[in-house]
């Protein structure tokens, strides 16, 4: 009888892998974010990245952070999490798990906590001292939405394309 591979990539590394590929997709120049939605039995649901919403150009927009807020970036970008949530056109995420390359804003955690999402796997948690974070976690804990991070096994997965 012949034995399975033993080096397979584990549900973790598979779904954070593929928010992070997601966020390859993104135009943003400083951070590029990417999500992954998974339910409860390990299937994908939708994914996204940062980006414009729809017919807004890519060249046309601003990417820059700084300057007056008609002129950055912040007020046109929709963020990933969003972005995965609105890609979604199964129904409902009551009890979905997202996978996601930065910690969630509080937008996306108002977004998060009313599409009944249950679990967050992110990576990145640089802006952990805004209050954008420290908001969004008050509202998650207060939701009982369960956030940890993702651990890294520094395995390095090649893709030719
Ligand atoms: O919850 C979040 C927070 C941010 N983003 C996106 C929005 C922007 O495109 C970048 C952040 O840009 P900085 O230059 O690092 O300020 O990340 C997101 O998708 N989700
Ligand atoms: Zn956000």
């Amino acid at each position: 009888m012949s034995q399975k591979r033993e080096d397979y990539i584990s549900w973790d590394e598979y779904f954070m892998g593929v928010a992070m590929l997601s966020g390859m997709r993104s135009k943003d120049p400083n951070t590029q974010v990417g999500a992954c939605i998974v339910s409860e039995d390990n299937k994908i649901l939708s994914m996204g990245y940062n980006g414009l919403p729809k017919g807004c150009s890519d060249d046309e927009f601003p990417w820059v952070r700084e300057g007056a807020p008609l002129e950055n970036k912040y007020f046109y970008t929709t963020h990933s999490e969003l972005n995965a949530i609105l890609n979604y056109r199964g129904g409902s995420l009551e009890g979905a798990k997202m996978y996601v390359s930065l910690f969630p804003c509080n937008e996306c955690a108002k977004a998060i906590i009313q599409a009944g999402i249950k679990t967050i796997v992110y990576d990145s948690d640089k802006y952990q001292n805004t209050p954008a974070v420290i908001a969004s976690k008050r509202m998650l804990d207060a939701a009982g939405v369960r956030y940890y991070q993702y651990t890294h096994t520094n395995r390095e997965i090649n893709i030719t394309l």
